[in-house]
């Protein structure tokens, strides 16, 4: 709804009122065009200024109102309302103004912003464009190519930026109404024909062909298959070259193509995904409203390569002290270097000074007797892990929480190396550590609430959407990954090339396929670990494709032995320039060394096809995923979906692999893994798991109704 009052004698103040963002619902639409008719009625009134409740001016529409029949005044003509009134009307922008918000102070004659408030036209994010005159409104206002910007990548401004671009009239650091109130008062008498942004010829642009090209070649690029990108540039392109009306009617065509996709759907239920893992549940019981976290104040990071680093570069822009640690001496005084150098390009980047203070180093483990929580980030080798557990348990204050950076392997066994086995967690970071938005927070049959509230608020406070998640080998994230990257790899033995693969999942929109993705990552991690899982050697009289009962590829073992480690070595899947080059190339070596071991092993290679490359690499990794939630390892399928899209490049626009399964359908998926499983009975991730199987017999439900349908975990405390 809105509120209304008169203000000043002369001003109809309209303040919209939806906690907590004031989202644009019917019924504040409603409210809006009631209170705009009292002020524009009330001879008394000479000027209007629309606010928010509670410092926030509009988060947009209301997102939830999207998946069913729009009731309430629409959108486009409460905002052409706004704007032809004969009164003038003031914005006043507090917080945020974004989506259907910035399009309502569009169409407003005057914008006052605070100057730390947020603004910007995020549609793109939820599958959409700026349905609601946006696109055409803003290019007329800041010229096209700032407004190709703002709406291709639906970035935040702040106030003191909008100022620049000439988004908003004025800036202030003072209370954001009161100003409005007074210029509103100070512009009473003054007709705001000439104001109304509608009119505006579109700034001339000496080159629109080649803009909008260049525009359209880098989304094409970055959309990797998303549509709304490319139709936010179409509907800029008409606010170039059309007049107004013609324009708007170019933004609802679009605007409805977008808004009946799967694309949009699939969007907007990853926005609301990345909130819903936040209020987390364990098996005990225990959850996010009932358990406190712990304070952190200062923390140790242990183990300075590339995880570790980037790991303290993130606590420290959070505002935590760290004390980060590396026995060796000519490793740690790079890392002191790579670390300053991070946290002064982050704070250059955000504006601010680098807290180069907040940071301190150790070649030893004593600091960590006066730190809150320690985040153990050594080389990913059980044995070596416990050692530093046993050493961290005896070191430690009391009540100082241990987390483990590691990528899958028992937070159980490591512990059981403590004392205090309920303050030990994993805080599984993706690499780079500072700018992966997702952390994976494992808890272990013994972890705390409050262990985990502690990881997940923390993780928070760096800006990563946390997830909490049941300990089992890799999580839920590298669990997953572990049938997907097998598939790929049979399917080379059975006939195709590491690029056909790639090409596949990339079209698909991950942002590089799986040997690309492993040649980046280094071929020896996948190596170590199966070495230690005692998988190198096949059993005396099997065949060198079994390993503990089931089929195995050993093609990745093969390129390791021939030092092929990916990118660092300069070959791998494909050839690199150079060691450590970036430019993958097709390897003829690598497709005769292919030939031969399919010779060497009796395989004939096949021609397989693009539908048997998706289906066999999505679909058992999805079928991975059934497994996980009804293994109690993840509590829904949100947040696998969070996982995958924020940790292992799974296109937004996709939803996550649980909600694509859903978008399949459930019974293809079924009978499709099915039909890879019999032809392949040796492959056990193919085998579609049951609760699988009992979605479809109930129907199919869509994805927000499956935890109806897990099974409650055992605590296990
Ligand atoms: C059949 C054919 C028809 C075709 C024609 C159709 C034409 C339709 C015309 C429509 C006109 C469209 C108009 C417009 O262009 C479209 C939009 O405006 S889309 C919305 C754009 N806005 C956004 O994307 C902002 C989204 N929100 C945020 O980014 C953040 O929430 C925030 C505002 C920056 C605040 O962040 P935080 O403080 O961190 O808080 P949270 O993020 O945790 O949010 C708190 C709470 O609020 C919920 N929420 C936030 N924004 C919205 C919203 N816009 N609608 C609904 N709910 C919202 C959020 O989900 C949290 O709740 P929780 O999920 O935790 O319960």
């Amino acid at each position: 709804m809105a509120q209304y009052s008169r203000v000043s004698g002369t001003v109809g103040l309209i303040t919209l009122l939806n906690p907590p963002v004031n989202a644009l619902s019917a019924a504040v639409r409603q409210g809006i065009v009631d209170t705009m008719d009292k002020a524009l009625s009330d001879r008394k009134v000479k000027s209007v200024v629309i606010c928010g409740h509670n410092g926030k001016f509009c988060g947009g529409a209301d997102i939830r109102e999207f998946s069913s029949p729009l009731t309430g005044p629409p959108l486009i003509p409460l905002i052409q309302g706004v704007e032809s009134a004969a009164k003038p009307v003031v914005a006043a922008i507090e917080g945020v103004a974004l989506g259907g918000g910035l399009e309502l102070a569009l169409g407003c004659h005057y914008r006052i912003a605070h100057s730390k408030a947020r603004l910007g036209l995020p549609e793109v994010h939820l599958g959409l464009l700026p349905g609601a005159g946006g696109s055409q409104r803003l290019p007329r206002l800041i010229g096209v190519p700032a407004a190709l910007d703002l709406i291709t990548t639906g970035r935040h401004v702040t106030g003191a930026e909008a100022l620049q671009l000439g988004l908003v009239d004025k800036v202030t650091d003072r209370n954001t109404v009161d100003e409005a109130v007074k210029f509103a008062l100070s512009v009473a008498d003054q007709p705001p024909n000439s104001r109304r942004v509608s009119t505006f010829p579109c700034p001339r642009h000496p080159d629109l062909d080649a803009l909008f090209e260049g525009a359209m070649q880098r989304v094409r690029q970055r959309a990797r298959g998303a549509l709304a990108p490319v139709a936010c540039v179409q509907a800029v392109r008409a606010a170039a070259t059309l007049p107004y009306a013609q324009g708007m009617e170019r933004e609802r065509e679009l605007m409805a193509t977008l808004f009946t996709s799967g694309q949009a759907r699939a969007q907007q239920y990853h926005f609301f995904a990345q909130r819903a893992v936040g209020r987390w549940s364990m098996p005990s019981g225990a959850r996010w409203d009932t358990t406190k976290p712990g304070a952190v104040h200062k923390a140790m990071v242990i183990g300075l390569g590339t995880m570790g680093r980037g790991i303290s570069v993130a606590l420290v822009q959070a505002g935590v002290s760290v004390v980060a640690m590396e026995t060796n001496e000519k490793q740690l005084m790079e890392a002191k270097q790579a670390i300053s150098s991070m946290l002064e390009r982050g704070a250059k980047r955000r504006g601010v000074a680098p807290a180069l203070d907040k940071i301190g180093y150790s070649s030893n483990m004593e600091p960590a007797a006066d730190v809150d929580l320690v985040i153990e980030a050594v080389f990913e080798d059980m044995a070596l892990k416990k050692k530093v557990f046993q050493q961290l348990s005896a070191l430690c204050k009391p009540g100082t929480f241990l987390c483990s950076n590691t990528s899958g392997l028992d937070i159980d066994q490591l512990a059981s190396e403590t004392r205090h086995p309920e303050l030990v967690v994993g805080m599984h970071f993706f690499a780079p550590a500072h700018v992966m938005k997702l952390l994976e927070v494992v808890y272990g049959s013994r972890s705390s609430p409050q262990a985990v509230a502690t990881a997940m608020e923390l993780g928070k406070q760096m800006g990563k959407v946390s997830v909490a998640v049941g300990n089992c080998r890799g999580f839920v994230g590298n669990r997953m990954l572990k049938p997907y990257l097998e598939q790929a790899f049979f399917l080379l033995e059975e006939g195709t090339t590491p690029e056909f693969v790639d090409q596949v999942l990339e079209e698909f929109g991950f942002a590089m396929g799986v040997f690309r993705m492993s040649d980046l990552s280094g071929l020896d991690v996948g190596w170590r670990v199966r070495k230690a899982d005692g998988l190198l050697n096949a059993s005396e009289g099997h065949s060198a494709r079994i390993r503990q009962g089931c089929r195995y590829s050993p093609l990745g073992d093969l390129l390791c032995e021939q030092g092929r480690f990916g990118q660092k070595t300069g070959r791998g899947w494909y050839q690199y320039d150079k060691p450590g080059g970036r430019v993958a190339k097709p390897d003829p070596w690598l497709h005769g060394f292919l030939e031969k071991f399919r010779t060497q092993h009796g395989l004939v290679a096949r021609r397989i096809d693009h539908q048997e490359v998706l289906e066999r690499c999505l679909y058992a990794l999805m079928n991975e995923g059934f497994r996980i939630l009804e293994d109690g390892i993840a509590a829904g399928p949100e947040d696998i979906d969070v996982i995958y899209v924020l940790g292992y490049s799974w296109p937004p626009h996709r939803g996550g692999p649980m909600f694509y399964a859903g978008m399949v359908g459930l019974q293809k998926v079924l009978e499709r893994l099915e039909h890879y499983h019999q032809e392949h009975p040796d492959i056990p991730s193919l085998k579609p798991c049951n609760l699988l199987r009992n979605l479809v017999v109930n129907g199919s439900p869509p994805v927000h109704k499956w935890r109806e349908f897990l099974k409650k975990p055992q605590s296990q405390l």
